[in-house]
């Protein structure tokens, strides 16, 4: 069984737990509490190439990354640093990560929150929107085709922006058949795990115009920031560099101030 299969089968089985306990009725009254979602949109359009800062507590491919025992205040060290939006991993098995996190960090910033998440059900967007998410991630290799192109549809009825996660050329295809708005190209390999850097260079040129283009995984520092956007990202998603290292505030702001340098004014 592949890592992701293996992923997919705790989440379902979580899943089910959740439904038990909570009607949708209850959820989808708890989301119509919420304030209006943010619109990520002209954050991520803006020039340059903002910041995604994640807040993720262990991986599969990692293991323990960072005890993040107050996910609201990391949150505000990335939105002071300069974060254009707030990723938070809500799977718990793997990455360690519950809805409480993204209730309390959309409690603490102003920002748009994802809720990073493996969702096969339109029962997790409305968690996503009830617990305070503006974006849901959705992964079109954990989802059939019509699957995908029915939860992008909810997500945007409920007022959720979808990001759509592609690792290879036919999943930017298909993400794009489907109608995304946001697609997210992520570098890990979902097989191996390993992040293959050139991946957001190869995948890049298959997105139409228009589309904002995120570069998800492996990135290290302010000299990825600049490549990625050289290759035209709008966008980098970064959790294990973030949260292991001595300064989350600042280690934003040298990633946001890398998206602003002059060498990404004539990118494509
Ligand atoms: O991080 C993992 O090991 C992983 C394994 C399998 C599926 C997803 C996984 N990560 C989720 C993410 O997409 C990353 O948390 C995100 O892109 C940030 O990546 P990084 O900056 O490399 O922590």
């Amino acid at each position: 069984m592949s890592v992701l299969e293996e992923i997919l089968d705790g989440v379902r089985a979580d899943l089910a737990a959740r439904q038990e306990r909570t009607p949708l009725d209850e959820l989808k009254a708890l989301a119509s509490k919420q304030p209006a979602a943010h619109d990520p949109l002209p954050r991520l359009r803006s020039s340059g190439v903002a910041v995604i800062a994640e807040v993720k507590r262990s991986s599969p491919s990692r293991g323990s990354l960072a005890e993040i025992s107050d996910p609201a205040a990391l949150a505000g060290d990335y939105e002071s640093g300069g974060a254009a939006a707030i990723s938070v991993l809500t799977e718990e098995r793997r990455f360690g990560g519950t809805l409480d996190d993204l209730r309390a960090v959309r409690a603490s910033v102003d920002v748009p929150v994802l809720r990073k998440d493996f969702i096969v059900s339109s029962y997790q967007l409305w968690e996503a929107r009830a617990y305070g998410a503006d974006l849901a991630l959705l992964i079109v290799a954990a989802l059939e085709q019509n699957a995908l192109i029915s939860l992008i549809e909810r997500a945007e009825s409920i007022g959720l922006t979808p990001l759509v996660e592609a690792h290879t050329e036919d999943e930017v295809k298909r993400a794009a058949d489907a109608g995304a708005r946001i697609i997210g190209v992520n570098a890990r390999d979902l097989a191996t795990l390993e992040v293959d850097t050139r991946t957001f260079h190869r995948l890049s040129p298959l997105i139409p115009d228009g589309v904002v283009r995120i570069a998800e995984s492996g990135v290290r520092g302010p000299h990825d920031v600049i490549e990625l956007g050289q290759d035209g990202a709008d966008a980098v998603l970064v959790g294990e560099t973030l949260v292991t290292g001595r300064d989350p505030r600042s280690a934003v702001a040298d990633l946001v101030a890398a998206g602003a340098h002059p060498a990404l004014n004539n990118r494509q």
